[in-house]
């Protein structure tokens, strides 16, 4: 506490103290100050426009972000995009109970770096599941549920901190690729496991439910909650100086969560729209492929050499950065266009069957579930911007590559 003399020299004898008249205040029992708790913030989208703004090799063209938001917009509407398409994926997990919200946290938790530097595809890393060989993104979803056939327990928390069941051989087996080259960061996923089992089982009694229950329905709060308890969701870094929160895997979890269990139950947040685009290497590249995210000559012919981009450069965070900027003003352009885009909908739900969850009343509480309707958010844009990536990537549209970063944080 201030001691009176020290702080009425600064601030000139007139003036109170405030700590002091709230400690009065308080003792007269004349209340204190209404203790409003904050909605928490991911103050991530304060950090890429922040990037944006001091960009120097990253730059975005306001007629194209325009013209991108038309052409997303008229695409998402044909291709009916909501949060049902998460589960139209083949690979994803389609029980709507807790086993998916550990397979989701295992999945997002290793959900990095699957690009090969091998020129030749056919060596590159691959997963062999259900008759195909799976790479990229997919690689990891199916090595999982190859696992999980085999009757591994890879999504237990228990079981990554057994070190005597959960060795070293196991994780190769489960990761084991179809060629010669094993998944990238190999030791790094294991070290991910070992943390986060340790968090889980020690700080959250082994289940990830238990992080989205203390988060209490909001998106906001369990990234935070993902960031200050997981090392290794803690996606942030400093650009000139200043702390700057990407938290990519910490909110793509989330995004997961809501679009799987179509926000209800464990996925449900009253302020998903709080989650931003998430900042990785395939979204730049399509941002880039539409001429919305400009990059400067030597940023140019650095990416197409297909060098290697150091972790933490501006380069790297100025990508990212600018790419999570870049999509929010497709947002806001999209919302300007069409008034009638609803950002996902807060509709009442009712928690069946999970326990200590109070029922969450939404400003259209009358709002009968089966009309609910999902505009547009960051998140959808996002997942239909990274599928059409993929799509282009299959047809060997890609114009330029994307860029090269080793990193376990996308
Ligand atoms: N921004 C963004 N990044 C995403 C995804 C996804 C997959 N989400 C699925 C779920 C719903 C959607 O409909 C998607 O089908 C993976 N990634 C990231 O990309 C990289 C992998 O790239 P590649 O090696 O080419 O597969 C890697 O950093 C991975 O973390 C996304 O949606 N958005």
């Amino acid at each position: 506490m201030p001691s009176l003399e020290n702080d009425s020299d600064r601030r000139g004898s007139d003036e109170a103290d405030p700590e002091l008249v709230e400690l009065l205040r308080q003792h007269l029992g004349l209340g204190g100050k209404p203790n409003k708790s904050a909605p928490p913030e991911t103050k991530v989208l304060e950090a890429a426009q922040y990037i944006f703004d001091n960009s120097i090799d990253v730059a975005l063209s306001p007629a194209q972000v325009k013209e991108a938001a038309e052409t997303i917009w008229r695409l998402m509407q044909k291709k009916a995009y909501s949060t049902q398409t998460w589960s139209e994926h083949e690979l994803h997990p389609q029980e709507k109970n807790e086993s998916t919200v550990d397979f989701i946290f295992t999945m997002d938790l290793l959900n990095f770096s699957f690009w090969s530097d091998e020129k030749d595809e056919s060596k590159r890393f691959c997963i062999e599941y259900r008759g195909r060989k799976w790479t990229g993104y997919w690689s990891l979803v199916a090595a999982l549920q190859r696992a999980l056939d085999e009757g591994i327990q890879i999504t237990t928390p228990d079981f990554w901190v057994n070190e005597a069941e959960c060795t070293v051989e196991v994780l190769r087996h489960v990761f084991r690729s179809a060629t010669d080259e094993e998944i990238p960061l190999f030791e790094e996923r294991v070290q991910c496991l070992r943390e986060a089992g340790d968090v889980l089982c020690n700080e959250f009694g082994g289940s990830f439910v238990n992080c989205i229950d203390d988060a209490n329905y909001s998106a906001a709060g369990l990234v935070n909650l993902l960031a200050e308890n997981f090392a290794y969701f803690r996606d942030e870094t400093s650009f000139n100086g200043k702390k700057v929160r990407i938290l990519k895997r910490a909110q793509i979890l989330v995004a997961d969560l809501w679009a799987c269990f179509n926000g209800e139950d464990f996925g449900e947040f009253h302020d998903i729209d709080k989650i931003t685009m998430f900042a990785d290497y395939r979204i730049p590249q399509m941002l880039n492929q539409l001429g919305c995210l400009r990059y400067s000559p030597p940023l140019d012919s650095h990416i197409r050499s297909l060098k290697p981009l150091t972790p933490g450069s501006n380069w790297e965070i100025e990508l990212r950065g600018t790419s999570i900027w870049c999509v929010e003003l497709i947002k806001r352009e999209i919302e300007k266009r069409h008034p009638e885009v609803k950002i996902a909908s807060k509709k009442s739900v009712k928690h069946s069957g999970v326990e200590g969850k109070e029922h969450y009343e939404g400003p259209e509480e009358h709002e009968e579930k089966s009309h609910k309707t999902y505009g547009i958010n960051a998140i959808l844009i996002d997942f239909f911007l990274y599928d059409t990536m993929k799509d282009l990537e299959a047809e060997q549209n890609e114009s330029v590559p994307h860029h090269r970063t080793r990193s376990i944080w996308y």
